[in-house]
């Protein structure tokens, strides 16, 4: 891998697409997709299913042909050198990606032998070593925890040195240790140049992300560094605490302005976008019976909420994104 540090103002992007479409059929399933991606950035792809994240992803990375729009990725055209960026991605599917009936030591060696490493048993082994697996080589797979399979799968993808790296929802179904322990490691890869492109539907994934684009329909609704993204949302949170959270709970969530209320401990988080209606709203319920209500940022939490609930699955059928015919 080519390190050149970690995003650096200036530098130029190491995804940079313009205008990307795609049809499957007669569905528009990316419309006029825009985005340009700094080296060494963690960036997270939000939206409902069916939204087109994976697809989008994929073409931004030559592993999907667009039918329309341009771009370049690592320095090489999208259309024409898709090979080459191939070459240089690393994909962790959402399933692991690992064969359970082989060996750790297989496993690795198998993904080796598809990128053609040179000196292949030297890079399976540091690999082996680097995970600290190097006494259990020949232990199947699929008898380790979600954790471990979860790190050999990451190795696995990352032998080839990648400098991207695709990761769908890569930390489903694994305990908060092992998710914990993962984000670091992705963490330490970004921060020695590995671009990574996560597609998450998880809040504890998209806040590990410090840029975030929001996708519905094919279209991107939001893009910008996740400290951004509660304001460009728009939304007002109050704090609210109180004796009896469940019974708060409840009125808040008929009052008017109140658009999502979120439990956070032992307060309440209520937010909207219309802040006048909202604070009409949470105020009226200040200091009745040890009710206490402060304002406070909203934050990235509160955002992703927002996002997700306001968003219906995408699979569904609509007729807006029909080609005509
Ligand atoms: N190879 C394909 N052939 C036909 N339709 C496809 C193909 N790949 C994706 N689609 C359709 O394109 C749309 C977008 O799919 P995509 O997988 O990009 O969405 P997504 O946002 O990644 O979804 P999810 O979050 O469920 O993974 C969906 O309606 C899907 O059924």
């Amino acid at each position: 891998m080519t390190s050149a540090g970690p995003e650096g103002a200036g530098a130029p992007p190491v995804i940079d697409v313009r205008n990307l479409t795609k049809r499957f059929g007669d569905k528009l399933v990316v419309d006029g997709f825009d985005m340009s991606v700094p080296r060494g950035a963690i960036y997270g792809f939000l939206g409902p299913n069916g939204s087109g994240k994976t697809t989008t992803i994929r073409m931004m990375c030559g592993l999907l042909t667009p039918d329309g729009g341009t771009g370049k990725c690592l320095g090489y055209d999208i259309v024409r050198q898709a090979s080459e960026i191939k070459a240089r991605v690393g994909y962790m599917t959402q399933r692991f990606s690992l064969y359970e009936d082989l060996s750790i030591r297989e496993n690795l060696d198998f993904m080796a032998r598809m990128y053609r490493m040179p000196k292949r048993r030297q890079r399976v082994t540091l690999a082996l070593e680097d995970l600290g697996l190097a006494d259990r080589a020949k232990q199947l797979a699929g008898t380790l925890s979600g954790g471990w399979k979860q790190r050999l799968a990451l190795a696995a993808c990352m032998i080839h040195d990648p400098e991207l790296l695709l990761l769908d929802e890569p930390t489903a179904g694994v305990d908060p240790k092992a998710r914990r322990d993962f984000w670091r490691e992705i963490r330490s890869l970004a921060d020695n140049g590995v671009t990574v492109l996560v597609s998450t539907h998880y809040m504890d994934e998209a806040v590990q992300c410090d840029h975030i684009a929001y996708i519905a329909y094919g279209r991107k609704l939001i893009d910008g560094a996740s400290r951004e993204i509660p304001s460009i949302v728009g939304l007002s949170t109050f704090e609210i605490s109180g004796p009896d959270l469940r019974a708060l709970e409840e009125a808040l969530e008929d009052a008017p302005g109140v658009e999502q209320v979120a439990r956070f401990g032992s307060v309440l988080h209520a937010s909207g976008t219309d802040k006048a209606q909202l604070a009409a709203a949470v105020k009226a319920l200040d200091g009745q019976d040890g009710v206490h209500v402060s304002e406070r940022s909203t934050g990235l939490e509160e955002a992703f909420i927002h996002l997700m609930t306001g968003a219906s699955d995408n699979y569904a059928a609509d007729p807006s994104r029909k080609v005509p015919s």
